[in-house]
């Protein structure tokens, strides 16, 4: 197949050292603009990155972008069946750090999602997505400024592994035939006509997640990780997550029972503080968040749970205009908004780019490039602050000054 993909001539490449991410001072960073409202948020990103790396470093170190291809756009410049190219596959893993607009996924048929896609291609198995206020973004609850949290999502298994059969289908028939005559499964309600979903759990996919999300923990002072789950339901699936999760913090990191258990607690190696392990149900989950949502700090679930947590989340601090997100695997990491490609907006400057913008300074943040994700934060805060904000927020702010999607981003570069 043609290369489509023009490499910057004044980059150099991300690499991995000795398990250390090594960062030029011009590195090349691959990006997907984005379905949708892809083409709306994705240009102010770049401008208020570059604005902010600029400024940081005066010059002394700049992004090398590098558009790749997936979803509709790459239908237009590779063929009508390419999706998601290889060369595409094969850039995030050869540059190591990059960041992506939102991607469709047709509901019910249709293929499935590319977002999925890369995720499970290449490994990205933690999806983390942190939720906290920003001083003056409209809430619909009373203390947004309890919510603080970041939220560890499984991202390679789970309901999203895309083992599924529809009602009706040969395929379908087989499974339900061999869950009723081989594995004795009576409980298959009208079987004429039943799609099949399998939920693939495993201890290693969910080891790999909690113990991310502990030494994050650890890493950054948190005193509690919550594992939620729907165990009480799914026992072999979301219990096993429970359970595995809890193995994990006792075997290797130490941690030992609170009153009985199965509640426990480790001891943070870098500050002597108590860090305690915790459950919740899921379904409880989603009141505790509301009710309660100072008495969580780290969460740790299951993809699907996540999903769910991150939207629910995020309305409480604002909306998914403004929810970042990073999909993380050893050595390769995309970012990526929470939101999706919103398509009654798409092409109307209109939506908020906070959520990719917050999304960048999580990967300046990663890149070791602090200095710039500061001033990234800090031109976000002035522009909320100042009241110069996008139709989500505007519609529930008093006296504030509506600005289009693009605007919003020099308005972050003006309170730099
Ligand atoms: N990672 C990804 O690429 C994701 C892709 N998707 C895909 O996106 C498509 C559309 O999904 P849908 O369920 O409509 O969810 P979306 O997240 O695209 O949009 C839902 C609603 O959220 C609000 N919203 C979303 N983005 C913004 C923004 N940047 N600024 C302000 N408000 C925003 C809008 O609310 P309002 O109407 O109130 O203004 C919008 O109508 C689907 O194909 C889905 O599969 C979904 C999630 C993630
Ligand atoms: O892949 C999709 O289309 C949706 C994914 C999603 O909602 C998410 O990752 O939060
Ligand atoms: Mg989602």
């Amino acid at each position: 197949m043609t290369s489509h993909i023009t490499i910057p001539s004044t980059g150099d490449k991300i690499a991995y050292i000795d398990g250390k991410l090594s960062v030029p001072n011009n590195p090349i960073v691959p990006f997907i603009e984005g379905d949708g409202i892809g083409v709306d948020v994705t240009p102010p990103m770049i401008k208020v990155v570059d604005a902010a790396v600029k400024k940081a470093y005066r010059g002394d170190r700049k992004i090398a972008w590098m558009e790749v291809y997936a979803g509709e756009k790459a239908t237009q410049i590779y063929d009508s069946e390419t999706w998601l190219p290889d060369e595409t596959l094969e850039a995030f893993k050869e540059y190591k750090v990059g960041i992506k607009g939102p991607l469709t996924t047709p509901v019910g048929g249709g293929m499935r999602s590319l977002n999925v896609a890369l995720r499970q291609v290449l490994d990205l198995y933690v999806c983390q997505r942190p939720v906290q206020w920003f001083t003056g973004v409209p809430s619909p609850v009373k203390k947004p400024c309890e919510v603080d949290m970041v939220i560890f999502r499984e991202n390679t298994e789970d309901i999203y592994a895309g083992i599924e059969y529809k009602a009706g289908t040969e395929d379908a028939q087989k499974m339900i035939t061999f869950l009723k005559e081989e594995m004795g499964a009576t409980q298959i309600r009208f079987a004429e006509d039943c799609g099949i979903g399998v939920k693939p759990v495993s201890k290693e996919g969910t080891q790999r997640l909690v113990r991310q999300a502990i030494q994050y923990a650890i890493d950054n002072n948190r005193d509690s990780v919550t594992l939620v789950h729907k165990g009480n339901i799914m026992k072999f699936t979301e219990g096993a997550f429970k359970d595995w999760g809890y193995e994990l913090a006792k075997e290797e990191f130490g941690a030992t029972t609170v009153n009985g258990g199965p509640w426990c607690s480790i001891i943070n190696p870098n500050t002597g503080k108590e860090i305690i392990i915790k459950d919740v149900i899921a379904d409880a989950m989603l009141q505790q968040i509301l009710l309660r949502p100072a008495e969580y700090s780290v969460i740790a679930t299951l993809n699907l749970n996540g999903d769910y947590l991150s939207d629910a989340l995020a309305a409480q601090v604002g909306g998914i205009g403004i929810a970042p997100g990073a999909n993380l695997s050893d050595e390769v990491a995309i970012f990526e908004a929470t939101h999706g490609t919103a398509p009654k907006y798409a092409g109307k400057n209109k939506v908020n780019p906070g959520s990719v913008i917050l999304s960048a300074e999580m990967m300046l943040r990663h890149m070791g490039w602090v200095e710039a994700a500061d001033l990234l934060l800090k031109g976000m805060s002035g522009a909320i602050g100042a009241k110069t904000v996008t139709y989500d927020f505007e519609r529930l702010m008093d006296n504030a000054t509506l600005v289009t999607c693009s605007q919003f981003g020099d308005c972050i570069i003006e309170h730099m």
